[in-house]
């Protein structure tokens, strides 16, 4: 009696999955594999039996591409699933801990304010004692359309959260809520939505004119905010603007603030870490909630039993003392049934995640957090600061004087000179990754973090619909994740230190990511041009060391197809998923490390070039849903892998020719061109087949054709 007793009170459960054993087998099986092959290279090197560059050139690759499978497995090693039972959390409505929500835009343009608003409204509305809740909004753009946007979604809020906790409204994004059908067609629902048209048009209205014109102001509350926008506010260079728009000492509401830094030409601010760090403060100063969730501008919450979710794993005494953060995985509205573009990124977001979650806890990915503030103040131990520190006490009101001094003095651009924000609290800077990044160093100080997954989506997002955008967004969290692996605090190095070898290996997962363009570059080009000279670089069919090279490459597609599977994948998007690591690793990751490499030796710079959420353009819209490929506008980042599958089309229609005119073939290069000339026919359709604006761009087509030329000239010299 007394197990069954205590297993139905306790608000989670972790059960391990039954691959583990199975997978744990086969690691050690591929181990010995790829030691066999290092072994094979070593030989070939030592008794020269092909050309010393070409040997170095798959020996290299190859020990990439090792690593890289090591990273995976100490992935597989222990996966689990958790679940929480919210219905169980029970606890007086004045004993839930405070919860501060931070909100992070940067571009008005690229991320609509209405957008914005709608995120904003659906954590206001979360089924949770509405005066515990703060909703801090960072605005990095510094618009005054985003905060309109903000007040009109106040206004509408004292309207939408009554009707929500009263019809048991579930998607509370008034945006989706209204769009779809299933909302019903009564008096009072006719009427809100009416409200949130009238709203909706007023935010568009004023995004249109690109200013609050006089008209608009009328119907706000506090008309003087918007003179701050003078001539000489830009988006680098103005002072620090917090607002409160709504507060619940005056109603039983959430607190809404609106806080845009200060920002100048002449110090750093650090990105969305900086951001971060600012709502830190700022929300310190006036309510210091114990717990923080963060979220990006488009990650609009689609569930409000949400914070009782993660509150099932942080108010646990077992678990809570070291326990850092909770993440809900990335979830995205509007993608086509076959994610042409991999962005439900199924592997970082779920695959990888389930087997970090049976190590040390999953990484932090950026939005859908919940963190116990306490995280932010230095290792579990360590003494802490009291002023900005999480034990404060913010009881007086958010509207006093000297509060509002105080959280406006915090979020001034020189406020961390000499400070340890960004290095030993905070967020950590000197990553496009600030994610990666901070929850790297939170796991090496020893706290802890769960993987929560529900069944319903926490939250959606929106990815980008376009390839230019998808390969330009992982080229900079290529850069970022280069940042973190040739830092001091690399986790082969320092990780390997705090964490441990699967944990560390299992960061180096991503930190190393980007080096997959070499081996990528190495066995898109080097075996085809070996099948245009005619010469062998790898066993033929006759060796024996020809089916070792078989068995590797259907273990590891095998097994990742298996991963996929398991994790409730499907077939084709499987398939569209390891297409996209080819694509990724000749664009994001080659251009992602070419960029680092420049910026190391001092030759260029970056930045965060956030990524846009608007689509205007219903063709492009309607591509999509096809699932076509969309190549256009011309950029630099497609034409290696244009040049790629000439290349391969080249070799393909030479090698089978061959087959009938030669001996023995070389298969393994022919099985290499075959494959990739599968996975390239999108590309081939583009360059030739295509009229639509999506097409592979003729310049990009022809400077591919020249390149693959210089590059069988090339080759010439390195084969004859
Ligand atoms: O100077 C900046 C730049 C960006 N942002 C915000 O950062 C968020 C993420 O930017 P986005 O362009 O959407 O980047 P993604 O690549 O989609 O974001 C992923 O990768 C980022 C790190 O590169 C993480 O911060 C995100 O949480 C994660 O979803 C957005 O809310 C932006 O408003 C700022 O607040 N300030
Ligand atoms: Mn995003």
């Amino acid at each position: 009696m007394e197990p069954r007793r205590k297993h139905s009170t306790s608000l989670h459960t972790c059960h391990p999955c039954r691959r583990t054993t199975l997978y744990r087998i086969y690691a050690v099986v591929h181990t010995c594999g790829i030691i066999a092959l290092m072994y094979h290279h070593a030989h070939s090197l030592v008794t020269r039996r092909s050309s010393t560059l070409i040997t170095s050139l798959l020996l290299l690759s190859d020990i990439i591409l090792a690593f890289l499978w090591a990273t995976t497995t100490s992935l597989r090693l222990n996966p689990v699933h958790r679940t929480e039972y919210p219905e169980r959390y029970e606890s007086k409505p004045e004993n839930f801990p405070k919860l501060d929500v931070f909100i992070c835009t940067a571009d008005p343009y690229k991320e609509p304010p209405l957008m914005v608003a709608n995120t904003a409204l659906s954590v206001l509305t979360y089924d949770y004692p509405a005066d515990k809740i703060s909703v801090y909004v960072s605005d990095d753009g510094g618009s005054s359309l985003t905060l309109f946007a903000l007040m009109e979604a106040a206004k509408f809020s004292k309207h939408w959260l009554p009707y929500c906790k009263k019809n048991n409204v579930q998607d509370r994004s008034p945006e989706v809520y209204f769009s779809s059908n299933s909302h019903p067609k009564d008096e009072e629902t006719q009427n809100l939505k009416g409200m949130y048209e009238d709203m909706k048009k007023r935010v568009e209205h004023v995004v249109d004119c690109g200013k609050v014109d006089s008209q608009s102001i009328k119907s706000i509350q506090f008309p003087e905010v918007f003179d701050l926008w003078d001539h000489k506010f830009t988006l680098n260079d103005h002072p620090t603007i917090t607002k409160v728009l709504q507060s619940n000492e005056t109603e039983i509401m959430p607190n809404l603030i609106y806080v845009s830094r200060e920002k100048s030409k002449v110090s750093s601010h650090h990105f969305k870490a900086g951001a971060l760090n600012t709502l830190l403060r700022v929300s310190s100063v006036m309510t210091n909630s114990p717990i923080i969730l963060t979220l990006d501008c488009d990650m609009y919450s689609n569930d409000p039993t949400t914070p009782v979710r993660a509150l099932c794993y942080l108010s646990d005494p077992k678990i809570n003392s070291g326990l850092g953060f909770v993440q809900f995985p990335q979830k995205f509205q509007g993608i086509n049934k076959n994610d042409i573009y991999a962005s439900e990124l199924k592997r970082p977001f779920d695959i990888n995640t389930i087997g970090y979650d049976g190590l040390m806890g999953p990484i932090y990915m950026g939005t859908g957090c919940f963190f116990n503030r306490r995280v932010f103040y230095g290792p579990p131990s360590k003494p802490e600061i009291d002023e900005l520190g999480p034990n404060w006490i913010a009881d007086k009101s958010i509207k006093a004087q000297d509060v509002l001094a105080l959280a406006h003095n915090v979020a001034g651009c020189n406020y961390e000179l000499n400070t340890n924000w960004g290095s030993k609290i905070g967020f950590r800077y000197g990553s496009l990754v600030e994610d990666y990044y901070t929850g790297f160093m939170l796991h090496c100080e020893g706290w802890r973090s769960v993987f929560c997954s529900p069944k319903r989506a926490a939250f959606y997002g929106i990815s980008p619909k376009s390839l230019v955008d998808v390969v330009g967004q992982q080229k900079r969290w290529s850069i970022g994740l280069l940042e973190v692996a040739l830092c001091k605090y690399s986790p082969i190095s320092y990780g390997f230190k705090s964490l441990g070898l699967f944990m560390s290996l299992g960061y180096c997962y991503y930190a190393f990511w980007p080096l997959c363009s070499i081996p990528l570059t190495v066995y898109g080009l080097l075996p085809q041009l070996a099948i245009l000279f005619e010469v062998s670089i790898f066993p033929k069919a006759s060796d024996p060391w020809f089916w070792l090279y078989i068995f590797l490459f259907f273990g590891s597609y095998t097994q990742d197809l298996f991963d996929f599977s398991l994790e409730g994948s499907t077939y084709r998007k499987w398939w569209n998923d390891q297409r996209m690591w080819m694509i990724r690793g000749l664009s994001s990751f080659l251009f992602g490390l070419l960029e680092f490499t420049l910026k190391t030796l001092n030759l260029s710079t970056y930045g965060f070039n956030v990524t846009s959420k608007a689509n205007d353009d219903d063709k492009q819209r309607k591509r999509y849903e096809q699932e076509i490929f969309e190549f256009g506008p011309s950029s630099s980042m497609f034409l290696p892998m244009a040049t790629v599958a000439i290349m391969n089309l080249l070799a393909f229609v030479w090698g089978i020719y061959g087959i009938f005119t030669r001996e023995e073939g070389p298969i393994i290069e022919l099985m290499l061109a075959s494959f990739a000339v599968v996975n390239c026919l999108p590309i081939y359709e583009a360059m030739v087949l295509r009229k639509d604006n999506g097409k592979l761009p003729k310049k990009v087509s022809f400077l591919a054709g020249i390149l693959t030329f210089v590059l069988i000239v090339l080759g010439y010299f390195l084969f004859k």
